[in-house]
C-alpha cells in the first residue's frame, strides 16, 4: 500500500495534546491515526535564519515532519495571502479583501520553501494529499522539482462563484495551480459548480461526466466530499460526559435554567455579533426566557495578528457587555462569554446539556461543531440544532433549524421555536440530523477521497488527449 503524505498548515504535532481550534488539525488527526504516515507543516515558529530541512518527529505510526520558516514569508503567507486575501474571498467578504503584491509573492516564496523541503523525503510512490487554501500552489512546485505521482487537494473552506472570485488578480493562476492536482475536493456540491463555472466559462476548460476537468495540458477531476467528524468517539464522550465532573460543576452553575451553546473561532465568518444580536432579541421579545435561559458562546481568540479579527474582538466585547448590563439580573447572567480553548471532553459535555445548539456562520465550509452538537446528543432527549442555511452542513443536517443569519429577528424566531420545542419533534429532527452525522464520519470522508485519487490518477496522468 503506497503511503500516505498529508500536508497542512496546522499541523497536531504529539506534543500538542491540548485541543486545537481549528475542524482541519482536529479532523486529520483522526485520519492519519487509523492509518499511519507522514503529516509535513509548518512548525508554528519562525526564525530569521530558518533551517532549510524540517524538524522530524515520531510518534506511533505517524512521522511528523514540521518547518520552520522566515518571519517575513510567514507573515505575508499566513497574515497576508492566506489569511488576508483568501480568507475573505472565499467567505463572500470583499470588503475586508486586502491585495498586496508583497503578500502574493510570500505566498508563492513560501510555497516554494515548502516544496523543495518535502520534496527529498518522498518516495515515488507516495500518495500525497494537500489541505487548504495555504497550498494551492504546492503540485506546480512538487511537478517542477520531478514529482509525478498522485497529488489530490481538498479545499475546507467555501469556493466562491466566479463573479467574487474574479476580484482576486491571481485568479488565473491560481486554477492554473490546482489543475496540477489529480483530485481537487471541495465540501459542497455549490462549491463544485461554482469551481467548474469558472473553469468552463474564464479558463476556457472542458468539464466532462463525474466533474472530470480537461484544461491545457493537464486532466483532473473536482468533487464534493463533505467533511465528516469521529461520531463514535464523540458519541462516547457525550455519553461519559453524563456523570462526569465537569457536568456536575455545569449543572450547579446553571441552578435549573436551559442552556443554549455556540463553539467558534473568533472569526469574522462565524456570524457572532449577528448571534449575539439574535440572542438579545429573543430576551427582548420574550421576556419570559429571561431568567430561564443561559447563553455560553466559546469562542477562542484565533488569527488574532490579523486587524480585522482584533476589532472583531472589540465589537463582541461591547455587544456581549451590552446584552449583560441589560438584562442580568443579581441571581442570573444572560451570556457566558469565554475566549479559551477547551478540550474535547468539556465540549461534549456542555454539547449535551444544551437544549439548543447555535451555529450561525455566514458562511462556513463545512462546521464540524454542528456535527459534534448533533451527535452529543442524549437519542432520549435530544436538543434542537440552529443552523445557518450559509454552513456547509446545511445541506446534510436536514433536521436542523435552519436560519439566515443576516435576519435577527428570524433567528430570535428560530431560537425561541427551538427552546419551546416538544420531545416528539425534537426528536425525529435529531434522528433526521443524526444520520448522515453517523454514515459520513471523518474516516468514510478520508477513505471515499483516497479511493477517489487512487482511481483518478492514472487517467489524470494520461492526459487530455486520452479522452477521446
Ligand atoms: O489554522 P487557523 O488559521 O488557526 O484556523 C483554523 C482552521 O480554520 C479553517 O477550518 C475549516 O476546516 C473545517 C474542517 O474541514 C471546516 O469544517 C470549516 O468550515 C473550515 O473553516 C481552515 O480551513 C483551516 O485551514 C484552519 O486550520
Ligand atoms: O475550544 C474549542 C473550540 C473548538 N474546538 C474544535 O475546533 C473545531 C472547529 O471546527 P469547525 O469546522 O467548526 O470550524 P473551523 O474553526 O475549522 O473554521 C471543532 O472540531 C471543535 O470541537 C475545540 O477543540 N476546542
Amino acid at each position: 500500500m503506497a503511503r500516505l503524505v498529508i500536508v497542512s498548515n496546522r499541523v497536531a504535532s504529539p506534543k500538542e495534546r491540548a485541543a486545537k481550534a481549528g475542524g482541519l488539525a482536529v479532523a486529520l488527526r483522526e485520519a492519519l491515526s487509523e492509518q499511519g504516515g507522514l503529516w509535513f507543516g509548518w512548525s508554528g515558529e519562525t526564525a530569521v535564519d530558518a533551517p532549510a530541512a524540517p524538524k522530524i518527529v515520531r510518534s506511533g505510526r505517524v512521522t511528523y515532519a514540521l518547518q520552520t520558516l522566515d518571519p517575513d514569508d510567514q507573515r505575508a503567507h499566513y497574515a497576508g495571502y492566506a489569511n488576508g486575501t483568501l480568507w475573505p474571498l472565499c467567505h463572500y467578504r470583499l470588503g475586508l479583501l486586502s491585495v498586496r503584491r508583497s503578500d502574493w509573492e510570500g505566498y508563492r516564496r513560501v510555497n516554494v520553501t515548502f516544496a523543495a523541503s518535502l520534496m527529498p523525503l518522498l518516495k515515488p510512490d507516495d500518495v500525497v494529499w494537500v489541505h487548504d487554501y495555504h497550498f494551492i500552489p504546492l503540485a506546480s512546485e512538487l511537478r517542477a522539482l520531478g514529482f509525478t505521482g498522485r497529488i489530490g487537494y481538498f479545499h475546507h473552506i467555501p469556493w466562491p462563484t466566479p463573479e467574487v472570485f474574479y476580484t482576486l488578480p491571481s485568479h488565473a493562476a491560481l486554477v492554473q495551480d490546482l489543475s496540477q492536482y489529480d483530485l481537487v475536493g471541495l465540501q459542497t456540491e455549490h462549491d463544485v459548480r461554482a469551481l467548474l463555472t469558472y473553469i468552463s466559462s474564464e479558463a476556457r476548460g472542458w468539464i466532462g461526466p463525474g466533474g472530470i476537468v480537461g484544461l491545457k495540458n493537464r486532466r483532473f477531476r473536482v468533487a464534493a466530499y463533505p467533511i465528516g467528524i469521529d461520531t463514535e468517539m464523540f458519541v462516547k464522550d457525550a455519553t461519559h460526559a453524563q456523570r462526569s465532573e465537569d457536568m456536575r460543576r455545569l449543572r450547579a452553575s446553571l441552578a435549573g435554567r436551559t442552556l443554549a451553546v455556540g463553539v467558534d473561532r473568533l472569526d469574522y465568518s462565524k456570524g457572532l455579533p449577528n448571534k449575539f444580536a439574535a440572542f438579545d432579541n429573543l430576551l427582548e421579545r420574550w421576556p419570559e426566557h429571561r431568567s430561564h435561559v443561559t447563553m455560553m458562546q466559546v469562542a477562542p481568540v484565533s488569527r488574532g495578528e490579523v486587524s480585522e479579527y482584533q476589532i472583531l474582538r472589540r465589537e463582541l466585547e461591547e455587544s456581549g457587555g451590552r446584552i449583560n448590563g441589560r438584562f442580568a439580573e443579581f441571581d442570573w447572567v444572560p451570556l457566558r462569554y469565554l475566549n479559551k480553548v477547551f478540550p474535547r471532553n468539556t465540549l461534549a459535555t456542555l454539547y449535551r446539556h444544551a437544549r439548543v445548539g447555535l451555529v450561525t456562520p455566514l458562511r462556513d465550509g463545512m462546521n464540524l461543531v454542528a456535527k459534534e452538537y448533533v451527535a452529543a446528543q442524549n437519542p432520549e432527549d435530544p436538543g434542537v440544532l440552529v443552523l445557518s442555511r450559509f454552513a456547509g452542513a446545511a445541506d446534510e443536517l436536514t433536521g436542523a433549524l435552519l436560519v439566515n443569519p443576516y435576519d435577527i429577528e428570524g433567528m430570535a424566531e428560530a431560537m425561541d421555536a427551538a427552546l419551546r420545542m416538544p420531545k416528539e419533534e425534537r426528536i425525529e429532527r435529531w434522528r433526521a440530523n443524526m444520520e448522515p452525522v453517523s454514515r459520513n464520519t471523518i474516516h468514510a470522508w478520508c477513505a471515499h477521497f483516497l479511493r477517489d485519487l487512487g482511481t483518478e490518477a492514472d487517467a489524470a496522468i494520461a492526459g487530455p488527449e486520452s479522452r477521446a
